[in-house]
């Protein structure tokens, strides 16, 4: 079956580049958690919108309850009370103002008529309580205690589930990127690692995307939550009062694009910084990589200074991005003030007189303008998450878009490697460098089961050999031919790298057990032949000599193994593999004379039986090879032959020997 060329794919749409798109992507996906994420988040928003109704009816009440206790109070102020109503005309009889108090408290159409007087609408009063009414229901006020408490239990419930599937949605959304990404990382050519910072990458896997996924979960969330909860409540306002409605709500329109405003001045320096704390943070990470150069150097007190002048410059300019987005925090802030304020002062002008309603208003415009504003105070952050969410859309975006030369998931595979490996017209220049020539016209013949090595000057090209057979690039021009007749470049890689091993001058150890060190990279292997390959490689008995022998956790890079016990581990997993193809490139030259000489003598079994291609610096390693090129950076190969017919001809290798004995 045909497998799908990664190098042809395009990685993030462009529609997938914002936080919205991406979370659309997931409801998508997810269309069931997408329902219950909206059907939740549209009961936090009515529920919400609800309490300004109870807010309205409990005021209501109270106001039309404090009457009737003033009234039934039968006290001066009851009397005062009673005879405004009778001159008003609103009572009849008892005109000498003694009214009988008890006599009215019974007559309920008489007592609805005189609070419907004073502006007490829409309650009613019977059976000595004071009631409101909500779709046809009448409510007291305790009912209506009970229906708050009940009103915010719901709000807290559908809040929870708007959060929780909202939260599956951007955890789905937030793998997958991260998944792509990496899998984008790992399939790029080997030019890309060395064009990008390994730590702009890990940035890019752990901070990018983690930032991006927080965002996920809350943005959406929440900016449906301000637009449904600020329409709902502007809707029932101006049920309430349209007049006042339309007053505060140009308001807060206003505040809010004051707020829009700086999000939009600050959001070109935010992106700066962003930069700048970037770039800083790479500094300081790949510094710490190299601390040993450091140490060495004797430079940390250089590396403190520059990190701190750098961190001075930061913190000044985070410093006046601070007093700019906190501007909008002070905005908000301000904004419920004066919105409270408004709903009093253009009452005040609109109802002048009217106590009751004005009561009404202002409580009911409190608790209305409180269920607007309040996730309007999220908005800053959400605003400013989102914005930084798009700069690391865009990194991720520049470093992904970045397409693979090499197709690595060609069709044809490789069974077996039984023929000569062939290097036909090879031409080759490194991709960031294509004017400089460094592989000119090579052609060679490398045959089943014997050993080559390549010496030559520094910079002759040597190591590019052993990059062009491992495929980290494709020649320019020309071919390499497996079995003599298959195109490398035509090759499925990764059949083709099962067929091959590869001991660099450095050798790389993840941080993981000693077996999974060993046996990395490899399908099928048991636990006899790991033991054999690190006995053939000279390990064993150190492995065994360590507490939990091969289970012994190795630290980032080996870093608890000496330069030779590294380069033994790499041997041994050379051996588990058993390749038909060895590639050496420099594999002792990191080693001292003693050690170098050890490892040699298992380099030597491991040889056996292998086409050996060796990268070498060491003369001294290759007497018995069955050929030795040596490459001239301007002529190419420029002498071939066996160490003792090169030792006796005029020429580089004849002076680099004599060098070397020196
Ligand atoms: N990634 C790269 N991009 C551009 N030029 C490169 C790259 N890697 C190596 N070169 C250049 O290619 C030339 C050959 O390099 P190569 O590493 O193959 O030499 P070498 O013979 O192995 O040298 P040495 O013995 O010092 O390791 C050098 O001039 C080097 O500067």
């Amino acid at each position: 079956m045909k497998k799908k060329n990664e190098g042809t794919s395009i990685f993030i749409k462009p529609r997938q580049k914002t936080i919205a798109g991406l979370f659309m992507q997931g409801c998508k996906q997810k269309p069931i958690y997408a329902a219950l994420t909206l059907f939740s988040i549209i009961a936090v928003i009515l529920f919400t919108v609800f309490n300004i109704k109870i807010a309205e009816n409990l005021v209501k009440i109270l106001t039309a309850q404090n009457l009737v206790d003033m009234i039934s109070k039968k006290d001066e102020a009851s009397q005062t009370i009673i005879g405004d109503l009778i001159q008003n005309g609103v009572i009849t009889g008892g005109e000498d103002t003694k009214f009988d108090v008890d006599a009215l408290l019974r007559n309920e159409a008489l007592v609805n008529s005189i609070l419907k007087k004073l502006g007490n609408e829409d309650v009613l009063y019977r059976d000595g309580s004071i009631y409101s009414s909500i779709f046809g229901i009448e409510l007291t006020f305790s009912k209506w205690i009970y229906t708050l408490m009940g009103n915010i239990g719901l709000i807290v419930i559908s809040m929870y589930l708007s959060y929780f599937f909202t939260g599956l949605i951007a955890q789905t959304k937030e793998t997958d990127l991260r998944k792509d990404t990496i899998t984008k990382i790992l399939s790029q050519d080997l030019n890309f690692f060395n064009a990008n910072k390994t730590q702009s990458l890990v940035t890019i896997i752990v901070k990018d995307i983690g930032f991006i996924g927080d965002q996920l979960k809350i943005a959406p969330i929440i900016i449906v939550y301000i637009l449904g909860s600020f329409v709902g409540a502007t809707v029932t306002l101006g049920i309430i009062d349209w007049k006042i409605t339309l007053c505060t709500l140009s308001l807060i329109l206003g505040v809010v694009l004051v707020a829009l405003l700086v999000v939009f001045v600050i959001s070109k320096p935010t992106k700066k910084i962003n930069l700048e704390e970037k770039n800083l943070n790479n500094t300081m990470a790949e510094r710490i990589q190299a601390i040993r150069l450091v140490k060495s150097a004797g430079t940390w007190l250089e590396e403190q200074e520059k990190f701190k002048s750098q961190s001075k410059k930061l913190d000044r300019d985070k410093k006046i991005s601070i007093a700019m987005t906190t501007l909008i925090a002070a905005l908000l802030v301000g904004g419920i003030g004066s919105f409270t304020m408004a709903s009093i002062v253009f009452g005040n002008f609109i109802y002048t007189g009217e106590t009751a309603k004005l009561l009404t208003i202002f409580s009911t415009f409190t608790a209305g303008i409180f269920v607007v504003i309040t996730p309007l105070f999220q908005l800053k952050e959400i605003l400013e998450g989102v914005n930084r969410a798009k700069n690391s859309f865009n990194t991720i975006d520049k470093i992904t878009s970045s397409m693979p030369k090499i197709d690595v998931n060609k069709e044809a595979e490789i069974e077996s490697v039984d023929g000569d490996i062939i290097l036909k017209d090879v031409y080759f220049s490194y991709p960031d460098a294509p004017d400089k020539t460094i592989i000119n016209k090579l052609n060679l013949t490398l045959r089943k089961n014997k050993k080559y090595a390549f010496v030559g000057p520094s910079g002759s090209g040597k190591s590019t050999i052993a990059k062009l057979l491992l495929r980290f690039y494709d020649p320019t021009d020309g071919k390499i031919l497996i079995n003599g007749k298959q195109d490398l470049a035509e090759l499925n890689l990764k059949s083709w790298l099962k067929h091959v091993g590869y001991v660099d001058q450095e050798p790389q150890i993840f941080s993981g057990t000693i077996i999974e060190n060993v046996a990395y990279g490899l399908e099928s292997w048991t636990q006899e032949e790991l033991v054999e390959a690190c006995k053939k490689a000279k390990l064993h008995s150190l492995i065994m000599a360590l507490p939990k022998g091969y289970e012994t956790v190795l630290y980032e890079r080996g870093a608890q193994l000496s330069g030779g016990q590294k380069q033994r581990l790499v041997i041994a997993r050379a051996f588990l593999k058993d390749p038909a193809v060895l590639i050496l490139d420099e594999a002792t030259s990191a080693l001292d004379n003693i050690v170098e000489k050890e490892i040699q003598q298992e380099l030597d079994k491991l040889m056996v039986g292998r086409t050996t291609i060796s990268i070498a610096h060491r003369l001294s390693t290759i007497k018995d090879f069955d050929e030795i090129f040596v490459l001239d950076p301007n002529l190419g190969i420029a002498q071939r032959g066996t160490f003792n017919e090169l030792i006796n001809e005029p020429g580089i290798f004849k002076t680099l020997y004599d060098s070397s004995k020196n």
